[in-house]
């Protein structure tokens, strides 16, 4: 269990993050969304130990980290994938972990099988793909078989396989008990694994909900219509206080009312309906929706952000930018999902 209560950072003037307070439960993969900037790796560090408070407290298991005794049987953390000597062997790399952590040798082998990297196991790993440089990540934070898991975008740049993979095994760690923590900017990505969120922006606490109460909060139904007579529905619909955009392809979409009404107005009405599909926002949309004030950084129409990439790790001793971006314009459909969010996301 993670608690945090009133926890803050500040960096001269700027509030990093500002009076959070949450907690992370077991049992359960916990998703950590905001958009870049909005203080993520800053809490994930500050729950580590990497980063003091300037106020408030987070415990693991009712206690700072720090003061743990061995703390890679409370926690464990990918934070940074990369973060491996690549000379070494997936196997010494651990087995170092090991020695140095006083944790038995067996659990080397164990980890490196539960993690499917048993035939690369003496191989060196700077020659690893991303993905099996996270495994080794995930490999490295099971070695003390905790309780408490964290991982920071552990699926950025994955592919699909290996983002298929993180996702089920982060189900299993839960399924087991354990508390999974989870930072991610891949709101599709979230949907399919967390089972609450915990959202914040520009620091502070925005959400902490299931998945669920976070799209019906944050979204509004739509109903896509089809008929032969779109005059007359549009008519019908607007004046019964429905809000009816024509699409392109011939639908409308109705905002307002719920399908059963907009079926029963037709039919009394006489007028045919062929279709009557409701249409359920995704994450990434009720995400959108709710951070598009909030957003940080974002790609310039031009070029590139000025902003880090998404799912950098902390930034060591490096500040960001600061120039805040003007809130976006209303809600963008019918692109693809990571184009949208990139751009939104300045990732
Ligand atoms: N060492 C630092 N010095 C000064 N400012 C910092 C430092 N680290 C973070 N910040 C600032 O704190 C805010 C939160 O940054 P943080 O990296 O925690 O956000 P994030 O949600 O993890 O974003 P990202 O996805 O871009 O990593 C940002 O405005 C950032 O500029």
């Amino acid at each position: 269990m993670i608690e945090a209560k009133g926890l803050t950072k500040r960096y001269g003037d700027k509030k990093a993050v500002d009076d959070l307070t949450f907690t992370v439960r077991p049992g359960l993969v916990t998703g950590f969304l905001g958009p870049n900037g909005a203080g993520k790796s800053t809490t994930m560090r500050m729950i580590l130990g990497l980063d003091a408070p300037t106020s408030g407290s987070v415990t693991v298991n009712g206690r700072p980290y720090v003061k743990a005794v061995a703390p890679m049987r409370e926690v464990g953390a990918l934070i940074d994938a990369k973060a491996i000597h690549g000379g070494r062997s997936a196997y010494n790399h651990l087995l170092a972990l090991a020695q140095t952590n006083n944790l038995p040798r067996r659990r080397v082998g164990e980890v490196l099988e539960l993690t499917g990297l048993a035939q690369v196991a003496k191989k060196r790993s700077g020659g690893f793909s991303l993905g099996m440089g996270q495994r080794l990540g995930i490999a490295a934070a099971l070695l003390g078989d905790p309780q408490v898991l964290m991982f920071d975008e552990p699926v950025n740049g994955l592919d699909p396989d290996g983002i298929r993979w993180i996702r089920e095994f982060m189900r299993t760690l839960a399924g087991e008990g354990r508390t999974v923590f989870v930072s991610s900017h891949l709101m599709s990505e979230m949907e399919h694994t967390a089972d609450h969120l915990i959202v914040i922006g520009r620091g502070r606490l925005q959400a902490d909900c299931t998945v669920k109460e976070f799209i019906d909060r944050n979204s509004e139904q739509s109903v896509s219509v089809r008929t032969p007579d779109p005059q007359s529905l549009h008519r019908l619909l607007t004046t019964s206080g429905a809000r009816v955009e024509a699409q392109p392809d011939g639908a409308m979409t109705v905002r307002g009312l719920p399908p059963a009404r907009i079926g029963d107005l037709a039919f009394d009405a006489g007028i045919r309906v062929h279709e009557l599909a409701p249409h359920q926002a995704s994450l990434e949309e009720a995400f959108m929706e709710m951070t598009r004030d909030q957003v940080e950084y974002r790609a310039n129409a031009g070029g590139p952000s000025g902003g880090p990439s998404g799912g950098q790790p902390p930034h060591p001793g490096g500040g960001h930018p600061s120039e805040p971006a003007p809130p976006t314009g209303g809600r963008r459909r019918g692109r693809s999902r990571d184009t949208d969010h990139d751009e939104l996301i300045g990732a």
